[in-house]
Formats: structure tokens, sequence, C-alpha cells
């Protein structure tokens, strides 16, 4: 029997007192407070969300798989749900933290809808792809080590059918240093203003920085080009965040 009652809403603290340097995970401490991490942390996260919705809306194809590949708890596996108008599509979220899919059990059991959900607690790097329509890696791809990335990629692109994309959101680096410096700038400004204070700003930095490995929006395009898709757009950007629309010509 599934629990209904709703996942209660907690502040994240995680970094607000000196801690011992150590790599980021997404544990059970972190699945507990993560629609405020990632609300307070991303720059236009709570705007991707809904417009995933709407790209999904525009290019999904009856009969197809939907992927979202590192689906956390589910909000943007949610808004893929509302945008897909067909019922014999199928649906996954694949995530390989445990804590994260247990999670993501209860808000998809909220979440009133009659498309059926899979969620596969797996490695995104092998779990089973096919006859894809819409694939999304919303800020999934940073945590992938950068060797893996061109094969899942490319895995990606030979699942998707003609006429298929991927959204693909990424915190991304500048090849020029003082634009590196204005925008993460910015961004520690972005997240001061959401309560994050000096020291959990900067051990937050401490802790992603060799777990999440940002790249160029021009070594992003090349990869996807590589990988199989013909066209490849920004559709939105928010200082070092961005996310990018890759096309399969029908
Ligand atoms: N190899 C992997 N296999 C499976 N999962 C993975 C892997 N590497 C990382 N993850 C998972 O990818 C997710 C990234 S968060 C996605 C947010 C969500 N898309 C959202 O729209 O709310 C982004 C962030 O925290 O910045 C985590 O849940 C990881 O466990
Ligand atoms: O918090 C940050 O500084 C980020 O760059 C984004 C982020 C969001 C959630 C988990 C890890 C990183």
């Amino acid at each position: 029997m599934s629990n209904k009652k709703a996942p209660e809403q907690v502040t994240d603290r995680l970094f607000a007192t000196e801690r011992n340097p150590e790599d980021f995970r997404f544990d059970a401490s972190v699945a507990r407070v993560f629609p405020d991490m990632i609300r307070r942390s991303v720059p236009g996260y709570t705007t991707i969300i809904p417009m995933i919705e709407v790209i999904t809306e525009q290019y999904v194809q009856p009969g197809t798989h939907c992927y979202d590949l590192g689906c956390s708890l589910g909000a943007s596996t949610l808004a893929m749900r509302h945008g897909i108008p067909h019922p014999d599509c199928t649906l996954v979220g694949v995530d390989n933290s445990e804590a994260m899919i247990e999670r993501c059990e209860h808000y998809v059991a909220l979440d009133d809808h009659d498309l059926p959900v899979t969620l596969r607690c797996e490695d995104i790097l092998t779990t089973e792809l096919s006859t894809a329509s819409v694939t999304t890696l919303n800020f999934t791809l940073q945590f992938v080590p950068p060797a893996e990335r061109l094969s899942l990629l490319t895995r990606i692109g030979q699942a998707t059918v003609p006429g298929g994309v991927l959204i693909l959101s990424e915190k991304i680096r500048f090849g020029s240093d003082t634009e590196q410096a204005v925008q993460t700038h910015l961004h520690h400004e972005f997240k001061r203003a959401n309560g994050y204070s000096d020291l959990e700003i900067s051990q937050k930095r401490a802790a992603i920085e060799n777990v999440m490995i940002p790249e160029t929006l021009a070594d992003h395009k090349a990869r996807l080009e590589q990988a199989g898709f013909d066209q490849v757009l920004v559709w939105y950007q928010c200082f070092n965040f961005v996310s990018m629309l890759a096309i399969k010509a029908p």
C-alpha cells in the first residue's frame, strides 16, 4: 500500500556548520532536503521544470518510451508525465541513488495522473534504452565521469527515433576566464540571495569539486552532434546554468 502523506518540506542546512571535506553524494541526508537544495542552488530550475512539460508535449510520439535519466525525486519525470497525451507511451525514471528512488516513489504516488511511471534504481550508463522520443538529462550528465559521457550520449542518440529529442540541462564553464569569474560570482550571489551563507557556499563548492565536472557549451554541442543529434540549441540560460535541446532529424 502506498503512503499518500506528502513528504515534509525540509530546509537544506547540510553545509551550514564546519564539516570534514568529503565528496558530495546523493545519500539519504541529501534526498531529504533535495527539493529545497536544488531550488535554492540552481538558477532557473523552477522555470526549467514546467518547460520540460511544454517541450515533451511538442516532441513526444505515440507508442514510444520517454526517459528521465537521473530523476532524483521525480520533478522532471512528473513534468514529462503531464506533457504526454498518449496512453501507449512508457515513461521511465532512472536513478542509482536508492534514497532518491525510494522518495521518488512517494512523489509519483501523490501525483494524480493516469500514465504509469516505471522507476528503475539503476546506473544510467547501463540501463536499457530503446525507441525513445523524449529523453531528459536534467542536471545529471555533469555527475557522469567525463570519459563516459560520449558513450552514454551515443546510446541515447541510437535509441532516439527520428524527430525525437534529448533535453540536456547542465552547469557549464566558460572558455574565457573573465566570463567564468563573473558568472560564478553571480551564481554565488543567487545562492546568497536564497539564504546560503559564505560557509555553506564554500563548503558545498569544495564537496562538488571532484564529482560535478562542468564543460563548455562548445564541448556539449560538438559531442551531441557526434552522438547522432542533427540540431542542438540552447533554449534557456541563467548565469552558468543552461538547458539545451538536441533534435534528431525527422
Ligand atoms: N550514473 C548515474 N546513474 C543514475 N543516476 C545518477 C548517476 N549519476 C548521477 N545520478 C543521479 O542524478 C541525479 C542528479 S540531480 C537531478 C535532478 C532531477 N533531474 C530534477 O530535475 O529534479 C541534479 C543535481 O543534484 O544537481 C541524482 O539524483 C543522482 O543520484
Ligand atoms: O549548489 C551548487 O553550487 C551547484 O552548483 C548545484 C548543485 C545542486 C544540487 C546538488 C549539487 C550541486
